[in-house]
């Protein structure tokens, strides 16, 4: 980069949850859940099944609309949804191809070094209905990541995972973090919890936050 030209610092990301309330039919699901997520926030959101968490990611995405409440959204995100939205008949290379496309990323670069940080090198000729559980997992993890956005909405992402790739997903968690992204990790593990900065139990609709003890 020539000496004259300005470092261009990406922008902060911040995701801001307002008093969000949700009801499925008679299920009142969401009951005034806030959340705020600050850059360069590594945010945990635990609960038991059926709670509300996956609801509360839909929404805070913008794929779900709240009944009542703000959600208030800056900078790229990428999101993980507890199932992978995978064509089955395409290979991986495929998949980011088309996801090259819909982000416009000039190169699949990041795509790549992300493809060796999860294993996923040596599948990029299989198609997504011949991958096992974990990696077709790894992918859905992957179309998430390869654009670099600043916030992470992530909905159990490494289930099926070896605990080898379990914790290299830990350390890139940790470097984005550490990078200023904005992240948030539904988690059912305990032993996860100590890589939270801050931990939000969904209970009664509500998020309750906690600072893990070290
Ligand atoms: N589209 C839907 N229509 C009706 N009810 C739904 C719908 N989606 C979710 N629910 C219900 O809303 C509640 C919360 O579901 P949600 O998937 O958000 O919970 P969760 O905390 O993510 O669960 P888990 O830990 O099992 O993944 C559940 O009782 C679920 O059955």
């Amino acid at each position: 980069m020539p000496a004259h030209t300005p470092r261009q610092t990406p922008p902060q990301s911040r995701l801001r949850i307002s008093d969000v309330w949700k009801a499925y039919g008679r299920r009142q699901v969401l009951c005034g859940a806030d959340l705020d997520v600050p850059p360069g926030a590594l945010i945990g959101i635990v609960g038991e099944n059926g709670t509300g968490k996956s609801t509360l990611l839909r929404i805070a995405m913008g794929h779900l609309a709240p009944d009542r409440g703000t959600v208030v959204r800056t900078g790229t995100a990428g999101y993980c949804p507890q199932q992978a939205v995978l064509n089955d008949s395409f290979t991986v290379a495929q998949h980011l191809r088309l996801f090259q496309v819909a982000h416009r990323l000039p190169t699949l670069t990041r795509a790549h070094e992300l493809m060796d940080v999860l294993a996923l090198a040596d599948c990029g000729r299989q198609r997504a209905g011949e991958l096992s559980g974990g990696t077709r997992q790894k992918l859905n993890l992957l179309l998430a990541l390869m654009h670099d956005p600043r916030l992470l909405v992530l909905d159990e992402p490494y289930q099926g995972f070896d605990w080898e790739t379990h914790q290299r997903f830990w350390s890139l968690a940790a470097q984005l973090r550490d990078r200023g992204c904005s992240i948030v990790v539904v988690s059912h593990l305990l032993h996860d919890r100590d890589h939270f900065d801050m931990v939000g139990h969904l209970r009664d609709g509500r998020l309750d936050m906690e600072v893990p003890a070290r």
